[in-house]
């Protein structure tokens, strides 16, 4: 009779338990440190001897599973897994990663690639609409029994024709792009520098691209460089009519002066699915009505999901097979 582990859960923890039912012996260990739904356990543990952190095994383990945010692979975490050799996260994100450190220690790092980019892109699309149509707005005022009361809810504006600044043109950039344009919306972009073959307007400084949009949609990744990218003369610079769409990272904005400038009328609205200590959000942006807050969902569809464990599964499996990773983080 064979005793080996496997992972049960209940979607949420991750449990080590020994099973008689099969080997796994012969399967190359993993170790796991994101919550497993019974999909991700039903498909890892078919390829792999899934181990938790706290297993004699994971010291030793050559391969690791983390999911972005709640999962910081720093110095410390890396010293504890000696024999690393590669790291996929379950994120386009990989703020949570020290590269640096990883690339030093010769460590291997996956993505998901470009798994998220159009469900990322339609969500933030809908939060667009959504703000400058006013639709979760008028929903409230609805359900609240204020139309009756009080008459026609205010209008929103239209999309057509306006000024869309997109901050980080990557591939989750450029998909809002592609959409926004086939709204009639005239799009420039900021990044560190010019796109090769992009029609759209390129603008080498965040002021003066919030200067001339309508709208900022913030979709470039978390670093150093754009950490608060978006501040307090950025959001003056976007003004009273101004818009801003953030499915990034919540500390691409600086918060407090976000919620400073709705407060006093300096920014017209936002919709935010990201925050910067996600899940607490700022206690003032529950009370205003131009807002729509959502919780960190950008990226995930049942599709994605299920895309995203096959990802991971064909690099762990191009990892053991001495094979290159399918979608690496690369030095830039
Ligand atoms: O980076 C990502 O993939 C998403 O934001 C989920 O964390």
């Amino acid at each position: 009779m064979n005793s080996s582990p496997s992972l049960t859960g209940d979607g949420a923890t991750n449990t080590i338990t020994t099973s008689n039912k099969r080997s796994s012996s012969d399967l190359p260990p993993l170790l796991v440190l994101r919550p497993l739904s019974d999909a991700w356990s039903a498909a890892l543990s078919a390829k792999f001897t899934v181990i938790s952190p706290s297993s004699p095994l994971s010291t030793s383990t050559r391969a690791a599973l983390v999911s972005a945010a709640y999962n910081k692979v720093d110095p410390a975490f890396l010293d504890q897994y000696p024999s690393l050799q590669c790291i996929a996260t379950t994120s386009i994100g990989v703020d949570h990663i020290d590269l640096e450190e990883c690339w030093r220690r010769g460590i291997q790092v996956a993505t998901v690639g470009e798994i998220f980019t159009n469900d990322v892109a339609d969500y933030a699309v809908g939060l667009l609409i959504d703000v400058s149509r006013r639709i979760t707005m008028s929903d409230r005022y609805v359900r609240n029994g204020l139309w009756m009361s009080q008459g026609d809810y205010p209008l929103g504006s239209k999309l057509g024709g306006k000024h869309v600044g997109i901050v980080g043109l990557g591939s989750i950039g450029s998909a809002i792009a592609r959409r926004l344009e086939a709204f009639g919306c005239k799009i420039s972009y900021v990044s560190r520098k010019p796109k090769p073959n992009v029609k759209y307007k390129y603008i080498p400084n965040i002021y003066d691209l919030a200067t001339e949009s309508d709208i900022l949609v913030v979709a470039c990744s978390l670093t150093k460089e754009t950490h608060h990218i978006v501040n307090k003369q950025v959001l003056q610079a976007l003004g009273k009519e101004g818009i801003v769409i953030n499915i990034g990272r919540g500390a691409n904005i600086d918060e407090p002066e976000l919620v400073r400038c709705l407060v006093q009328g300096e920014i017209k609205g936002v919709g935010l699915d990201v925050f910067e200590n996600e899940p607490n959000i700022p206690k003032e942006l529950f009370e205003m009505g131009n807002v729509v807050l959502t919780a960190h969902q950008s990226v995930f569809t049942p599709e994605a999901i299920s895309d995203i464990i096959q990802v991971c599964i064909a690099n762990f499996e191009a990892v053991f097979a001495g094979k290159p990773l399918l979608t690496p983080v690369v030095a830039d």
